[in-house]
């Protein structure tokens, strides 16, 4: 039996992927196997030693101690592009309540006072003051295309709008998903300058705070809009309502409301929505339920952001072993000596790597002890090791 704690509201579609006749899953359980998460920060939790791997029904993992977990040889999952179109959907949501000026005019609409005929009055004496401008033909800059950048920029193009991008670490397959006619920026700066609108869909990193900050703004054309459905910290908030108050920026519009923000009239914010929809919620549970369940039953690894790829069919009768260690040398060879001193016989190997971590998986011809486990364990340089019953 395996116990899975979950630490937000999970869809129950993706519970539903983990049987109850194998899986134990709540919210308040001891020496969980693995966590399921969404957006609880996890960088001040307690995280039990059992704990082999973390979901999270997302795709940052910024609220996760990835960088400690990994030193541990612990997974950590995601589910990349599964609520991609649920963000795409909310900023272009965006990018037209900031055109037309729709939050203030609903404001408007909201204090009118008096009978029909008076509001009717005020109404086409008001509306003047919220014309706003229309989409095709401006620019969008679209900075990380990703999962969501990518189909930020396709949508946009879909609207008339000239779009550049920037993303210098983008995926052979995101490229395949880019319309040709999306237009490359050389750097952060060059889109800025040439960018009305400027959307963020980059991950939380060092290289990330701050990158929408005082000095890019300056280089912004007059009136633009920045869209933050990324995270909070990726966009200086201070020098944005500087820009905003000084009639630089149109509208600041972002899912991460803060006090400075929620009563400015130039920010549109939504707490932090970006992600929920049901289908979103599906897709992600579903997803990372799927990898977690790969992982614990068969040792097999699928979209971890912090452990190779590594996948190989378990065959009858094998017993496996999956070891997390350092990525140095001769780690292979002091596993296999182990085994081999056992009289224990390697029916299938893998090893891969990632950056300072490696992942073997060892299928053996016979079931193996658990000295033999933890012998491993004590090599030097070995993370974790897991031994996977024969079925
Ligand atoms: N508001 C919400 O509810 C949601 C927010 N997000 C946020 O959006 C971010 C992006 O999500 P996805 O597109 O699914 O992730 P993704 O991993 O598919 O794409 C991120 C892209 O950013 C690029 N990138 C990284 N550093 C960069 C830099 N310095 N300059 C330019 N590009 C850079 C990467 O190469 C990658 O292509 C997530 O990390 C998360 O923080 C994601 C989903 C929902
Ligand atoms: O689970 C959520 O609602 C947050 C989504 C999000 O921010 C993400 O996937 O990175």
């Amino acid at each position: 039996m395996f116990k899975v704690q979950t630490l937000n509201n999970i869809s129950v579609h993706g519970l539903e992927r983990l049987p109850r006749e194998r899986y134990e899953v709540a919210s308040e359980i001891s020496s969980p196997d693995a966590v399921l998460v969404r957006s609880a920060d996890m960088h001040k939790l307690d995280i039990p030693a059992s704990v082999k791997a973390i979901g999270r029904a997302g795709a940052g993992t910024n609220n996760i101690p990835v960088a400690a977990l990994s030193k541990r040889g612990v997974a950590v999952f995601n589910a990349p592009g599964a609520n991609s179109n649920a963000v795409k959907e909310l900023v272009l949501a965006g990018m037209f309540l900031a055109a037309r000026n729709i939050p203030q005019s609903l404001d408007f609409v909201k204090k009118l006072e008096g009978d029909d005929k008076a509001m009717h009055v005020a109404v086409e004496d008001g509306k003047k003051k919220f014309v706003g401008f229309e989409l095709p033909g401006r620019t969008l800059g679209v900075i990380g295309l990703g999962a969501i950048g990518v189909k930020v920029a396709n949508a946009a193009l879909e609207l008339g709008m000239t779009v550049y991008g920037y993303d210098p670490a983008m995926t052979v397959q995101n490229a395949w998903q880019l319309n040709s006619g999306v237009r490359q920026a050389l750097s952060v700066d060059d889109l800025v300058s040439k960018s009305q609108f400027i959307s963020v869909h980059v991950p939380l990193l060092d290289a990330t705070r701050g990158l929408i900050n005082a000095e890019r703004l300056k280089l912004m054309p007059k009136k633009g809009v920045i869209l933050n459905f990324a995270r909070e910290a990726i966009v200086d908030e201070k020098a944005v309502i500087e820009s905003l108050d000084a009639g630089g920026l149109h509208a600041y519009v972002c899912d991460f409301p803060s006090n400075a923000l929620k009563g400015h009239p130039r920010v549109i914010a939504t707490p932090h929505l970006g992600a929920s929809t049901g289908e979103a919620e599906d897709n992600c549970a579903v997803m990372v339920a799927d990898q977690l369940r790969e992982f614990l039953e068969l040792g097999n690894v699928r979209n971890s952001v912090n452990f190779p790829e590594a996948v190989m069919a378990l065959l009858p009768g094998k017993t496996r072993l999956c070891i997390v260690n350092e990525n140095v040398p001769n780690m292979v060879g002091q596993i296999s000596t182990t085994l081999a001193k056992r009289n224990l016989n390697i029916a299938d190997l893998l090893n891969k790597s990632r950056g300072d971590l490696a992942y073997t998986i060892v299928d053996v011809d016979s079931g193996c002890a658990q000295d033999v486990v933890e012998e491993i364990q004590a090599i030097q340089g070995v993370l974790s090791v897991r031994c996977i019953p024969a079925r």
